[in-house]
């Protein structure tokens, strides 16, 4: 099933080299980000570019449950009127966030200090995640919640009345914990503190700085320390938001298994936090370049160009990478498969918690379109078969998972024999115009019930 509506059965078969330019969509953690501490600030903030994706918009409307003033412009231009910090309404209806993990888990994380309730659910996939994750360190704010066997959605939080701050050391590798920590610790007296070992995306911080929060970070023998400073008063900010380094995954990775491609994806943000496929693939052969390197808003943004790569060689992927593409071994798994030898990918325990388990989702596909998998707890290993070799043919599940989708109509551009999935629908929540971009690029890419 796709989150909203029908099943959306897709093929993709075996085209002409892919070129042209692709301008994918704004970059996701950003677009949530903006919305949500638009909404914690006094006074008007305008966002360009804000993805218009489904996970985004569900928590657009979110937003406004809470009280805020949410108005879209058209074109991806968006203003939010905020309430404040602390000012936050009780929602009178259910919170839907879909299919969304980082929206329900930093609307939590920004209501966790207010004294009003407020109850979570979202789609079958986001109802099976783990929120423990998140409600254990809100916890210590005085924080309480109920939610389902497991920790699971649907959940009722009910806001601190009378918070304290937090000291918190997160105990897996996750943006969206850490951002849910100081996005309650702004309505918390004094200093919150939040110490993540692994360095995950830093996009809540940055934006906390730039919204007037008083926010240090510090390497110390623990790892990254986080210190923020409660009960600011945020200012209003413009915001213009980058192209998703996740998005352009997928265009680039197809250049670079389609014979003859060349594929130009302009102005994509490379915060070194994100940045990690573009690295790995570079490691295997890919003839990948940035062009035009340069900063915007404070991000390192570059054009990257992408052409046809026919030695690819598997690689071993450092398991240190993998919070820096964490989102993106579901495509790197499909660019394996055209590689020469064997690519290991360890310490991606995180996959298996994600819209879907990813690591069986595409050990499944990939297994059914002639690609050996092997995998553990929090690793998994792709034989790559060459260019030209890799059969095809299967069907696909996507388990409501928008990568998984996506990363299977990669796959198909490059088999021997058309590879399907049986619900393309999920790729509306962060990538609305997948289907159209690499159309106009030159892929093959057939809706099968239309
Ligand atoms: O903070 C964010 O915007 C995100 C963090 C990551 O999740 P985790 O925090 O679970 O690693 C990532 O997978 C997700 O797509 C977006
Ligand atoms: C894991 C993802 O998103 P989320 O956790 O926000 O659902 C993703 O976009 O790959």
């Amino acid at each position: 099933m796709s989150s909203h509506g029908a099943p959306i059965p897709m093929t993709s078969r075996a085209c002409g080299a892919l070129t042209g330019t692709a301008q994918v969509p704004g970059d996701k953690s950003i677009s949530h980000r903006a919305l949500i501490l638009g909404a914690m600030c006094v006074g008007e903030t305008t966002i360009t570019g804000l993805l218009e994706g489904q996970d985004v918009l569900d928590t657009a409307r979110a937003m406004r449950a809470f009280g805020a003033e949410v108005t879209d412009h058209g074109g991806g231009s968006w203003s939010v009127h905020g309430v404040g910090v602390g000012g936050f309404a009780e929602p009178d209806q259910v919170i839907d966030c879909g299919n969304s993990g980082t929206g329900v888990r930093l609307i939590m994380g920004c209501m966790a200090t207010s004294p009003i309730t407020a109850t979570f659910t979202g789609d079958a996939s986001l109802n099976s995640r783990p929120m423990a994750r998140v409600t254990d360190p809100l916890a210590l704010f005085g924080t309480q919640s109920v939610g389902r066997a497991g920790g699971r959605l649907p959940m009722t939080i009910v806001g601190a009345a009378e918070p304290v701050p937090a000291r918190y050391v997160v105990p897996v590798p996750s943006a969206q914990v850490k951002s849910a920590v100081l996005l309650a610790g702004l309505n918390a007296p004094g200093q919150t503190v939040v110490i993540e070992a692994e360095a995950t995306r830093d996009h809540t911080e940055r934006m906390l700085a730039g919204f007037g929060a008083k926010i240090t970070t510090e390497m110390t023998a623990e790892g990254r320390v986080i210190t923020l400073t409660g009960q600011p008063e945020l200012t209003a900010q413009h915001i213009d938001v980058p192209r998703d380094p996740s998005s352009a995954a997928f265009p680039v990775c197809a250049a670079l298994i389609v014979p003859g491609s060349d594929v130009l994806v302009p102005n994509i943000g490379l915060n070194p936090t994100r940045a990690g496929l573009f690295t790995t693939l570079r490691e295997m052969g890919a003839d990948l370049t940035y062009e035009n390197e340069r900063e915007e808003g404070g991000e390192p943004v570059a054009d990257l160009r992408a052409r046809f790569s026919p030695d690819l060689k598997g690689i071993e992927v450092p398991a240190e990478r993998a919070a820096s593409m964490i989102d993106e071994y579901p495509v790197l798994s499909v660019v394996a498969a055209f590689a020469n030898g064997r690519t290991h990918m360890p310490g991606v325990k995180e996959l298996r918690v994600k819209e879907s388990d990813r690591i069986d989702a595409m050990k499944v596909g990939l297994e059914a379109n002639g690609i050996t998998v092997e995998d553990g707890p929090d690793w998994w290993t792709v034989t790559g078969l060459g260019h030209g070799n890799v059969p095809g043919g299967a069907t696909c599940a996507s388990h409501l998972d928008h990568r998984i989708a996506m990363s299977f109509l990669v796959l198909g551009m490059a088999t021997q024999k058309p590879v399907s999935v049986d619900d393309g629908g999920p790729i509306a929540t962060s990538f609305p115009i997948f289907e159209p971009l690499m159309g106009a690029l030159g892929a093959a890419i057939t809706r099968n019930n239309g």
